[in-house]
């Protein structure tokens, strides 16, 4: 007998280079055994030294992906990555709220790392009204959290409190990576839904090559969720994700390397008994 395996959702913007957005979302949906499939927003032309030029995709192909994927499959959590514009958000909106894609976990991809900015301003303001309510788990790095919430962030005490403004906006549960923030760990701040809250922490790994860290966690994350875990564990297991991805580097391109997707190893054959 086959079971039938989880399949997950990832609405974003491709990377030529392999090593972020929708490409990041497939490879670690893979690695982490559930069956990836993808709206695609915008096609950037990109690699591990920057992006070069991007275009997003019309109204009618947007809406026509979702459609194709709504009814053929049974998406069990989905992901918003790179969404382009104030335009592009609201197509976006108006999907997931005509679908039911299980959670959603919505990464406010703003600024990548060359400095290209793959949200216009001017959309800053539907995510906060229209997307971050619908959101399960919002997962901005430090920039994206000081936009969003209106506040430098200097430490951890001003991270908790960005998490706060953030609940505040709608979204359920709040992670604020820490990957921007100049200190010994690599420490992440998680806010629930239930007013629980804790630091996710790890050694930081001195390294360039961290393209595509934020995709990649919160692609984790979806993947757990879709196999059942509750979302504390899936933050877990995404965090021991990313920090063997990082620590453990191999060497592509000229620029930010990608991350080592094939590092983290854990016990699959149990996880799949239980599906
Ligand atoms: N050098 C590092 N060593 C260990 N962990 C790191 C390092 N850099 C980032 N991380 C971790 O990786 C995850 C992603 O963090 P980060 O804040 O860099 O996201 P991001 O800026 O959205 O990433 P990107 O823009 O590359 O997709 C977090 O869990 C963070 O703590
Ligand atoms: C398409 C795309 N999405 C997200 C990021 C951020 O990692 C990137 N560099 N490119």
């Amino acid at each position: 007998m086959t079971d039938r395996i989880p399949q997950v959702l990832t609405i974003a913007g491709t990377d030529s280079g392999g090593g972020a957005g929708v490409m990041a979302d497939l490879k670690t949906f893979q690695m982490r055994h559930v069956f990836g499939t993808a709206v695609v927003v915008a096609v950037t032309a990109q690699n591990t030294v920057g992006v070069q030029n991007f275009v997003s995709l019309s109204e009618t192909m947007v809406h026509d992906q979702f459609k194709a994927l709504a009814d053929d499959f049974t998406i069990k959590a989905c992901k918003t990555g790179m969404l382009a514009d104030a335009e592009h958000v609201r197509f976006v909106v108006h999907n997931l709220k005509k679908y039911h894609f299980g959670p959603l976990i919505v990464d406010p991809v703003m600024i990548a790392k060359g400095g290209a900015q793959l949200l216009a301003d001017d959309a800053i303001s539907v995510v906060k009204q229209a997307l971050l309510p619908l959101a399960t788990l919002i997962t901005p790095n430090i920039p994206e959290a000081e936009r969003l919430s209106g506040q430098t962030i200097k430490n951890r005490s001003d991270m908790q409190q960005a998490a706060q403004k953030l609940k505040q906006l709608g979204a359920k549960n709040v992670l604020i990576k820490g990957g921007h923030l100049a200190s010994q760990a690599a420490a992440d701040y998680v806010l629930l839904a239930d007013g629980r809250s804790l630091w996710l922490e790890t050694p930081r790994f001195e390294t360039k090559n961290t393209h595509g860290t934020g995709d990649t966690i919160s692609a984790c994350i979806v993947a757990e969720l879709a196999k059942g875990y509750d979302l504390l564990t899936a933050l877990k297991t995404a965090k021991q994700f990313i920090y063997a991805s990082i620590a453990n580097p191999i060497e592509v391109g000229h620029g930010h390397g990608p991350l080592n997707l094939w590092a983290y190893t854990d016990g699959y054959q149990e996880e799949n008994d239980e599906i």
